[in-house]
């Protein structure tokens, strides 16, 4: 199958911190490759690096199969893309900006801008200031540029940022038009976890630098593990009492204690005699599946550890 993207061993260090170390992504044509890590994981970093804006410390690039590097500045052509909060020019109006980039982009056909601002739902905001719109607007218009071309190859950097659910939604479909009838080729990062799952045919997760696990979208669903909930009137103090009697848990992102261990999924009454011996009833213990954004914390916290 064609590599439409590729990173070597990609490496960035900033003064002694490696921003980036060792990542390698293989992206086929016509994927949707959802980049997932917390803030500051090193998502931009290696977007950047991808795009030629920043030189790595180590590490090659391709598009296409030809080399990331100032020679090869044609590869270009055929790439859109969008790298943390776009930029337009504030006192022109989202079609004066679009306009703009039409011609830097040489698209010949003046039904382009129309076009696009009717896909991103811009048409209704064509005469308002770029300085005027609001984030998830400005996002969009960051978007509309990116695909204005009709670019084989779509890199974005955090596309969903300020947009609400229902524009969340629209741009996921719209995604998956591009890739999925259009063959184009995407890459999309976020801090969104579970946001990417829903739209991403393979997942790369990344966390202080480097790139923990890739997953294909359809395994997803075979890896998530049962757990144990529980929630008291102390969550952080039981929690440490679980995890001294060998029932390691933590407080998950809803507050509650949360636990993987399979003694305790397996016998959540013991946990209810041990949280009361202690003097923390339970006042909810529940087994259920993990959901994805608790299955990729725990793929972070898990492989994280082993690294360090
Ligand atoms: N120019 C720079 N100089 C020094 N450190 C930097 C520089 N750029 C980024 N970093 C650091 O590199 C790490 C990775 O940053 P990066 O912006 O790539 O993360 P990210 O995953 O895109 O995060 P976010 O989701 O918050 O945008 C961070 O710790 C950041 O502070």
């Amino acid at each position: 199958m064609l590599q439409v993207i590729q990173t070597n061993k990609l490496t960035k260090i900033y003064k002694g911190f490696d921003a980036v170390k060792n990542v390698s992504l293989s992206i086929n044509k016509g994927e949707i490759y959802g980049f997932i890590g917390l803030n500051g994981a090193g998502k931009t970093t290696t977007i950047r690096m991808l795009l030629g804006m920043i030189r790595p410390t180590q590490g090659t690039s391709y598009i296409n199969g030809k080399k990331v590097n100032h020679k090869n500045y044609n590869i270009w052509e055929k790439v859109g893309y969008m790298v943390e909060t776009p930029y337009s020019y504030p006192e022109l109006t989202v079609e004066e900006n679009l306009e703009v980039y039409r011609r830097l982009r040489m698209v010949s056909s003046p039904d382009a801008v129309l076009n696009v601002m009717n896909l991103l739902n811009l048409t209704q905001y064509a005469r308002k200031k770029a300085k005027d719109l609001s984030l998830g607007n400005a996002q969009r218009l960051g978007i509309a540029k990116s695909i204005l071309h009709k670019p084989e190859i779509l890199i974005l950097d955090e596309p969903v940022n300020g947009l609400d659910p229902a524009g969340i939604v629209e741009i996921r479909e719209l995604l998956q038009d591009l890739a999925f009838n259009q063959g184009v080729t995407i890459l999309i990062s976020s801090h969104l976890l579970s946001e990417v799952a829903k739209v991403a045919t393979k997942i790369g997760i990344i966390h202080e630098g480097q790139l923990l696990q890739e997953i294909e979208s359809i395994q997803l669903n075979k890896l998530l593990n049962q757990r144990l909930i529980i929630d008291s009137f102390d969550n952080k103090s039981a929690a440490s009492k679980l995890s001294s009697a060998g029932y390691p848990s933590w407080i998950n992102k809803d507050g509650l204690i949360e636990t993987y261990n399979k003694k305790a999924i397996e016998h959540p009454e013991e946990i209810s005699r041990l949280l009361v011996y202690q003097s923390f009833p339970p006042t909810k213990l529940i087994v259920e599946e993990e959901d994805l954004e608790s299955y990729f914390l725990r793929i972070i916290r898990e492989k994280g550890e082993m690294l360090k």
